[in-house]
């Protein structure tokens, strides 16, 4: 399903998407409505970019206990999204109540939005994981773990760094998706994101999305980013 391009439309309202998107014109893209924008504007901002052609990813990062998660993706199925997510630290238990949400919140004759959790978000490095969060496992191994524990709750994949893709289709299957953000162009700084990974390295993992927010909203001129991101992603170096 659609491009292995997912951007990241970190604005506070509709006005700055519209302004961001007017150079992609006529392009259908894979956008992700997050926090900020969705806090903002609601439910509204789905229809009306699906409305344009463009596919949606919804990253409200669900967590909290298993009924509030169902009944919270029961009314998200009804809003237009193409995939949403949860958290993986919430457990089997929450994760199985999203997918129960949804499937009862999906219209008859319309597809359940796929579902992926996240394991560690890609801000996160192993000094976080133990001296804060007092996680005394591996980071990689808390990946691994968090997405069996997805697929085994009947999600469809994970949010992970492209660095653990590998891992995620060893221990999932192929089908299971590896959605990556924290990717960043080799000449970019890498601003609060720890595991990083080119769009070219990406695509070697195994990533099936990458996720690009501050490469292409930042850029002096986005759609010559995501050109540049469509070459390197297809093997190509920088020109
Ligand atoms: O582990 C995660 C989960 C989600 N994100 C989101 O992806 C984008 C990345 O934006 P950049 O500007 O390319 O860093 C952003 O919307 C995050 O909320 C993530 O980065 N890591």
């Amino acid at each position: 399903m659609h491009t292995p391009f997912i951007v990241a439309l970190d604005f506070p309202s509709k006005q700055e998407v519209e302004r961001f998107l007017r150079p992609f014109a006529g392009t259908p893209l894979f956008v992700k409505v997050g926090m900020e924008l969705y806090y903002q504007e609601g439910p509204a901002i789905v229809a009306f970019l699906k409305e344009q052609g463009h596919a949606v990813f919804l990253d409200l990062k669900l967590h909290d206990i298993p009924n509030t998660v169902k009944q919270a993706m029961k009314g998200l199925a009804r809003v237009g999204a193409d995939l949403v997510n949860v958290h993986a630290a919430g457990g089997r238990r929450m994760m199985e109540a999203a997918i129960e949400g949804l499937d009862a919140g999906t219209p008859s004759g319309t597809m359940r939005p796929r579902c992926i959790a996240v394991t560690q978000l890609t801000s996160t490095d192993e000094r976080m994981l133990h001296e804060e969060l007092w996680i005394d496992r591996p980071l990689v191994e808390t990946v691994g773990h968090y997405a069996a524990l997805a697929n085994e709750s009947g999600l469809d994949g994970v949010v992970c760094s492209a660095n653990e893709a590998p891992l995620i289709k060893e221990r999932c299957g192929a089908s299971f998706l590896a959605v990556t953000p924290g990717i960043r162009f080799a000449d970019e700084a890498a601003h609060d994101q720890v595991r990083v990974v080119t769009p070219k390295r990406a695509r070697e993992l195994g990533a099936d999305y990458i996720v690009v927010g501050r490469s292409l909203t930042r850029a002096a001129d986005p759609l010559k980013a995501y050109e540049r991101l469509q070459h390197e992603w297809n093997g190509g170096e920088k020109e």
